[in-house]
């Protein structure tokens, strides 16, 4: 329990006595009336209101199972990578070639920094052994850039965030079981970032056929010890479990991603056109892309910044401060970069090279 300093009332000149949490709230209201606490909440809204906030987003699945439309689809906007490269595909082979795009986005007076990155074409080469290496160095090497500018003597006064706060997994709508390749993937990738698997293309299911392949996975990643996001150890309080359980009983989610609208009863909606009729991508009685927006935006994007930071970062801090105490102690200090942004043993820069990242900021 949190415990504070109180100076006693009744002495003219005392000591400081040690008070639980519970009497100084308490005592605080009875005796001084209202202080304005709840202000805060204002002033933390101005701050960040006036800093903006960064998410980093991370999409990977097979090419062409429709990661590029749903993350526009996501934000309203043309944020994929390949909306932003003219002539994309001549320019970008199908190879695992990782690239993240930035854009501001802005609403109600409120800037996002958001990043997307893209990971084309994993899976479609010949041998796919190890196809998850690059995405899995990708995430770590983020990692170490922020860990190497924590590490300076004079840290800069907002380090810059490019940790993935959140991998969307694209899952081929086959309504079968988890192919060997996706297991081999989550496994990885659950262990080092916030993993939200969604069925992509839904729109090419039926209702009950997305039900079953949705259990049948669900069974698999269960049974490949495979974690993805939310995880039932991380909820905060029983109203967090409450919440999130729902969401755990949901996932993955169907999806369908569109950048068409068509006319539905007089009114304009996002839609995919379909043999059935038209599949309105914000309608939950639809698919449930409605739910995967609320997940990573309207309900827990602080969150999955949160356990990024908290979690994933922290167990990868751990590991990598433990592994340079002992190479210290072998007179080895790689890690440590200097002020001067060199690193103590090969004189070259301390961050790497990100010629791959274009920024449209
Ligand atoms: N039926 C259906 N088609 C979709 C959906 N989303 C995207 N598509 C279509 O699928 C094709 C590929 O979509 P993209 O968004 O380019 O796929 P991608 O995964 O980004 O492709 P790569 O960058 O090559 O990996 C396009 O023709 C889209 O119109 C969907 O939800 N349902």
């Amino acid at each position: 329990m949190a415990q504070f300093w109180q100076y006693c009332s009744s002495r003219s000149s005392c000591s400081p006595c040690f008070v639980g949490e519970k009497s100084i709230r308490s005592s605080g209201r009875d005796l001084f009336g209202y202080v304005g606490i709840e202000a805060v909440l204002d002033q933390m809204r101005r701050k960040t209101m006036k800093a903006g906030f960064e998410f980093n987003i991370m999409v990977v699945g097979q090419s062409g199972l429709g990661k590029s439309t749903l993350v526009n689809t996501l934000f309203k906007s043309k944020v994929s990578r390949k909306s932003c490269t003219p002539n994309y595909e001549e320019k970008i082979s199908k190879t695992v070639k990782l690239q993240s795009v930035s854009h501001v986005i802005e609403e109600k007076g409120v800037k996002m920094k958001l990043t997307v990155i893209d990971t084309p074409g994993f899976g479609d080469q010949i041998n796919n052994e190890n196809c998850w290496e690059p995405i899995v160095n990708y995430v770590n090497e983020q990692y170490e850039r922020y860990l190497k500018e924590e590490l300076y003597v004079n840290r800069k006064r907002r380090i810059p965030d490019t940790r993935v706060h959140c991998c969307v997994y694209f899952l081929p709508a086959t309504g079968h079981w988890l192919r060997p390749i996706d297991v081999e993937f989550m496994k990885r990738l659950g262990k080092i970032v916030s993993i939200v698997p969604v069925i992509a293309k839904a729109d090419t299911l039926t209702m009950e056929e997305r039900q079953e392949f949705k259990q049948r996975i669900r069974h698999d990643l269960k049974a490949n010890g495979i974690r993805v996001y939310p995880q039932t150890e991380y909820d905060e309080d029983p109203e967090d479990r409450i919440l999130n359980d729902k969401i755990r009983e949901n996932i993955p989610f169907a999806v369908v991603g569109t950048d068409k609208e068509h006319q539905v009863n007089g009114n304009k909606v996002l839609g995919r056109k379909t043999k059935w009729g038209i599949i309105e991508v914000e309608n939950m009685a639809h698919c449930e892309f409605a739910n995967l927006r609320d997940l990573l935006i309207r309900s827990h994007l602080q969150d999955l910044k949160d356990v990024t930071h908290n979690i994933h970062y922290e167990t990868f801090r751990v590991r990598r401060l433990n592994e340079s105490n002992l190479t210290v102690h072998g007179l080895a200090l790689s890690c440590f970069p200097m002020e001067n942004g060199t690193n103590r043993t090969n004189g070259t820069n301390g961050t790497s090279d990100r010629s791959d990242s274009e920024s449209h900021l």
